[in-house]
């Protein structure tokens, strides 16, 4: 008998080995028109776009039906003005599907050679991703460069895929072509993939394919604990952190790295907190952002909540909605992270208001 999602797993795989394929090796070749501004500010590159186009193609050859929610959308790429951008989408969107079949790769996918897309096929495979969400069916959400900021900067970015039945994560999939294979070895190889699957457990393997190794989030003391954040002061409110971590009485310094990377830092036993408070900015933190990452956690044996303890809810369309911040940790260091951040906020209320009488 064959394990549930069996299929969805090997889909997954298969379709963000190739978008790891392309992004690492775009990251070298990027020139300065390659990217744009989005309207929230954020960059968005072509390893962006064409690992959209390629993963959602694979997708739709696979699973025909399935909705897809994805960051990107091609209106952007449809603008004149950004022809040449365009036409270097469809060159590497095109290059990654028609690589050689590899090792679990299967050719109804739509890949291998001779599998070239046209320039509207590919459009229309990144905008099959503006799917709303929701809480029934079956449904995959994809960041297809998940922290744009550290691919830029040649640091940590992840590349993540999670497949979800009735707003439950089933399966979840992140490439990281930049993570060390072991945290203790920064210098030594790079290139991991993380696979999850709701009731059989978390894994590691590299991106070259090698056996997977099971992940266990190992028992921390509180002296052993680095919390794992953002780089950005932007996305996260790193003082608010440093407070809660004074609670705590943790000592040592955070490990700063973008993406999801943080959540698969974490499974393995690098860290032992990811904290991310929101910077009050209103921003909502977005589905394809946790989806694959909150599950890796999971079946490593943690607990993922947002800063009040309450589950992170992805059938509400494309966001977290309500949700406020994410902790993610082993379960009982969670429980004593959700108590800190309780303290660390009536402190800062006293405070604010101790100041306002002055
Ligand atoms: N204002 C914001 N607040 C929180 N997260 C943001 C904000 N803007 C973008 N992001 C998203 O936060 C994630 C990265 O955060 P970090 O790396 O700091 O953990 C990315 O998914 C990034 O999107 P993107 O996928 O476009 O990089
Ligand atoms: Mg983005
Ligand atoms: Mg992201
Ligand atoms: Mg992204």
């Amino acid at each position: 008998m064959s394990l549930a999602y069996a299929l969805e797993k090997e889909v997954a795989i298969s379709a963000v080995l190739r978008a790891c394929q392309l992004t690492s090796s775009i990251f070298n070749k990027l020139v300065k028109n390659e990217r744009l501004t989005k309207d929230d500010k954020s960059p968005v590159t072509v390893g962006d776009f064409s690992a959209q186009a390629v993963v959602s193609t694979i997708l739709s050859n696979a699973f025909p039906d399935d909705k897809i929610v994805g960051e990107e959308d091609s209106a952007d790429l449809r603008v004149e003005a950004n022809s040449v951008l365009r036409d270097r989408v469809v060159e590497l969107a095109n290059q990654a599907l028609i690589s050689d079949l590899a090792h679990g790769d299967n050719v109804q996918w739509g890949i291998g050679p001779g599998k070239q897309r046209t320039m509207e096929e590919l459009l229309y495979a990144i905008d099959k991703g503006n799917h709303d969400g929701g809480k029934s069916g079956r449904m995959w959400t994809l960041d297809p460069i998940d922290g744009t900021k550290g691919f830029l900067r040649g640091e940590q970015y992840a590349v993540c895929l999670a497949f979800l039945v009735d707003s439950k994560v089933q399966v979840g999939v992140m490439g990281c072509p930049n993570l060390p294979v072991d945290a203790s070895m920064p210098d030594g190889p790079k290139g991991c993939l993380f696979v999850a699957v709701r009731g059989q457990g978390a894994e590691q393997r590299t991106l070259s394919n090698s056996k997977p190794t099971r992940l266990t989030i190992p028992a921390y003391k509180d002296s052993e604990i680095n919390f794992l954040e953002s780089v950005e002061s932007g996305h996260s409110a790193l003082d608010f952190n440093a407070r809660v971590a004074r609670i705590l009485k943790i000592t040592r310094e955070p490990i700063r790295m973008d993406s999801q990377a943080k959540y698969c830092a974490l499974a393995r036993g690098d860290g032992g907190v990811y904290i991310r408070m929101p910077v009050g900015t209103g921003y909502r933190e977005k589905i394809w952002d946790h989806a694959s990452g909150s599950l890796l956690v999971e079946e490593a044996g943690g607990l993922v909540t947002d800063s009040r303890g309450n589950p992170l809810d992805f059938g509400l369309g494309r966001t977290l909605g309500e949700n406020f911040g994410v902790i993610a940790a082993g379960k009982e260091v969670h429980s004593k992270v959700i108590l800190a951040i309780r303290k660390a906020r009536e402190d800062e209320e006293a405070e604010k208001s101790g100041s306002s009488k002055i």
